[in-house]
């Protein structure tokens, strides 16, 4: 376990590009191989979650080619005519690459084995086998439906009407992909609205899906099965979750002033933003654009004096996987920020509430983790000297690293090999920005 410790520096500065988005990589490279003719990606997320995805997608049938930084093709079989691998699926630490296939293969008649690291073999499947049984699909694992799972997909998939129990793009998502090979509609009721990338390219590549909001401002999803996907190229905009950490330095670092270019600006991905802006932060959206069908911009974020802020419930599905960084960013303002409606970070990665908490206490922020709730008594400064435990979880290691650039003492993790599944690069283009990281040992 490379333990990697980050230290206070002097004002960042600089333009930097993050890599690409690893939701709409994900979802490239799957409905690409579902496609009939060649889909050309670029911007793809080299991180290892997406490679997991590429090399499952070609044991299921599909020709998946790296012809250059970030530029991949796709060879389709179409829908309906994935084959069955003659391997295990192993999707190393990516719930979205192993809940969107189990969905996938759940849809075909085919039978595969799924696996992943210590981390995935934990998280809870149960979410996505339930619907998909319903479907026709069967499985066998192990208690609760943790991985290792074989998923004997069914025969003859039928489609469902499915009202989610919690706000899971990936459930949703492993549920369209299902019933593409569904005769019929297969709809999804969302309680609340989730990341839609799959809604986005499943249009794209010319399915019908139907989406309608309720008056009760639950979402209803509807897809037509059986359709014929027809290869589309994908340009994939850098990922605003990545963007977060770069985004959360600038902040925080006295004197700094960053430009982050070409970040993703889905309305149901962009809470973070939203909540920094509350917090005081001077985030400036340079050249708004439109890129592969996703609003982009770039950002020029300044150092800034953040106040804490209540964030509402209601914000946790467009910033699920933020709540890691705003604790830091939080722990850096002057007064409380309370977030609630935290549940699903019980279940990512790590047990993320319980990360961070350990991790605020180890660097001498006081807080208060609840249930679902983290309560966060920002003082302006921190004083850092801590070690973090990290458990296999990418952003948790990120956002201790991005504390220690602006802590009085430096701040260590414990482990930082598994920032590759997502941000690949990350030390380098935080050092380019005027970061300083040290190995210690
Ligand atoms: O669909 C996706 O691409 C994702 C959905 C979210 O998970 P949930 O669906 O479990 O909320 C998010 O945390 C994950 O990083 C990516
Ligand atoms: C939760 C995450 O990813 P996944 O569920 O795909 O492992 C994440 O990237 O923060």
């Amino acid at each position: 376990m490379p333990a990697l410790t980050a230290q206070s520096c002097p004002a960042l500065a600089g333009t930097v590009t993050v890599p690409g988005d690893k939701s709409i990589s994900h979802r490239a490279l799957i409905l690409g191989g579902l496609a009939i003719g060649r889909t050309e990606v670029t911007g793809l997320l080299e991180g290892d979650d997406v490679l997991r995805t590429a090399e499952a997608m070609r044991r299921l049938g599909a020709t998946v080619t790296r012809v250059g930084p970030g530029h991949w093709q796709v060879d389709g079989v179409g829908v309906g005519a994935l084959s069955e691998p003659g391997d295990i699926l192993d999707l190393g630490n990516s719930g979205t690459g192993a809940r969107l296939l189990m969905g996938l293969v759940a849809g075909h008649p085919i039978t595969a084995v799924f696996t992943g690291d210590a981390s995935l073999n934990k998280r809870p499947m149960a979410r996505v086998t339930e619907p998909l049984s319903r479907m026709g699909a069967g499985f066998v694992g192990r208690a609760g439906n943790r991985l290792p799972l074989a998923v004997v997909g069914a025969r003859a998939p039928m489609p469902i009407e499915y009202r989610l129990p919690v706000a899971s793009a990936q459930v949703k998502s492993a549920i369209l992909l299902a019933g593409l090979n569904a005769p019929g509609e297969t709809i999804v009721i969302e309680p609340e609205p989730t990341r839609d990338h799959s809604e986005r390219l499943l249009g794209h590549f010319g399915a019908v899906v139907k989406i309608v909001d309720l008056a009760d401002g639950s979402r209803r999803v509807t897809l037509r099965g059986q359709p014929e996907l027809i290869a589309a190229p994908v340009v994939v905009p850098g990922d605003p979750s990545s963007a977060a950490f770069p985004l959360v330095a600038g902040l925080i670092v006295p004197g700094s002033d960053i430009t982050i270019t070409n970040v993703g600006l889905n309305p149901l991905r962009i809470g973070l933003f939203d909540t920094l802006i509350e917090m005081g932060a001077q985030i400036e959206f340079l050249n708004k654009r439109n890129a592969g069908g996703e609003p982009v911009a770039d950002l020029r974020v300044r150092h800034s004096v953040l106040k804490g802020v209540d964030v509402p419930a209601s914000r946790a599905p467009s910033m699920i996987d933020e709540y890691p960084i705003l604790s830091v960013a939080a722990a850096f303002a002057t007064g409380t920020t309370r977030m609630n409606g935290l549940a699903e970070l019980r279940v990512k990665e790590s047990d993320r509430l319980a990360a961070i908490a350990a991790g605020l206490a180890a660097n001498g922020v006081a807080h208060e983790a609840g249930a679902d709730t983290l309560v966060v008594a920002g003082k302006g400064t921190v004083a850092g000297g801590g070690t973090v435990a990290t458990h296999l979880d990418h952003r948790i290691a990120m956002s201790f690293l991005v504390m220690g650039l602006a802590a009085a003492r430096p701040v260590t993790v414990d482990d930082d090999h598994m920032i590759d599944t997502s941000f690949p690069g990350f030390a380098a283009l935080m050092t380019a920005l005027g970061a300083g990281f040290s190995r210690a040992g």
